[in-house]
């Protein structure tokens, strides 16, 4: 592979006796999409945290494009193009969607919010956060409240968030949950636009999705990486059909 754009080198996280995070290294490409697959409670969300910054590792190193960023807090990493799309549970409804963009990239970047001097009124953000929601074909929607958003929508608006930051690398912790078939559908198409020039570590139970989207997978199945490849040898891995995807899955 090309220089990877990160690299997980021996991650261990234990929450009380549980090793939720078993020894982790894995390499990510600087383009395309990287899966980590596995059961409930494999420790999948608990790896994306350790990566973004959320989370301080036990023990191991994260590099980002060859920079030791293990001890930087998210915002910093934010600023190096390691972004992070949170599920938003609550954005700010009265507030326009390019507002929300706006306030959220500068939140995530660290700066305070200013309400005096409203963050949607500084041009750069603004023009960053609109071409982000053209790429998610949420411009035509920029002056709507984001409370009359659709769920779906919803998850565009997440993703539009993450890409204003301008990442190099992009994790995503389930972007198509709760959504339906056709929702889903938009959204991996977003995601297959996306990956041709961005990094994406990408969480995701829909395996329709992971298998349409994915150019790695990993297997992840109680906090160890059992199988990294392309997904027809992941398909066909018998370790991994023994683990986890189940004969059915063949
Ligand atoms: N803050 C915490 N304190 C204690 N245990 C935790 C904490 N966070 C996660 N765990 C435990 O760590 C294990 C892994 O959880 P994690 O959410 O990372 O798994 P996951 O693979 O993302 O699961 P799912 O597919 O269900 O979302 C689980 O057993 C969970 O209960």
């Amino acid at each position: 592979m090309a220089e990877p754009i990160l690299r997980l080198d021996g991650l261990r996280k234990r929450f009380g006796g549980l090793a939720v995070t078993d020894d982790v290294t894995l390499l990510v490409a600087p383009r395309g999409l990287h899966a980590v697959i596995g059961p409930n409670g494999a420790g999948k969300t608990t790896l994306i945290h350790q990566v973004s910054g959320t989370l301080r590792p036990d023990a191991g190193r994260i590099w980002f494009e060859g920079r030791d960023v293990t001890a930087l807090p998210m915002h910093r990493r934010a600023r190096l193009g390691l972004a992070r799309s949170f599920q938003i549970t609550s954005v700010l409804p009265g507030f326009s969607v390019l507002e929300n963009v706006a306030l959220a990239v500068q939140a995530r970047q660290g700066s305070s919010f200013r309400f005096m001097r409203p963050a949607a009124s500084e041009a750069r953000l603004n023009a960053a956060a609109l071409a982000a929601l053209e790429r998610m074909g949420l411009a035509a929607r920029a002056a709507v409240p984001a409370g009359a958003l659709s769920h779906g929508e919803k998850r565009q608006l997440e993703l539009a968030i993450a890409l204003a930051l301008e990442p190099r690398l992009l994790l995503l912790d389930e972007p198509l949950a709760g959504t339906g078939p056709e929702e889903a559908e938009r959204l991996i198409g977003i995601l297959s636009t996306l990956k041709r020039d961005h990094a994406i570590l990408l969480v995701e139970h829909d395996m329709q999705a992971v298998f349409a989207l994915a150019d790695v997978i990993s297997v992840l199945v109680y906090g160890k990486v059992i199988a990294t490849g392309a997904p027809d040898a992941i398909r066909a891995d018998p370790q991994v059909r023994a683990a986890y995807l189940g004969e059915d899955a063949a």
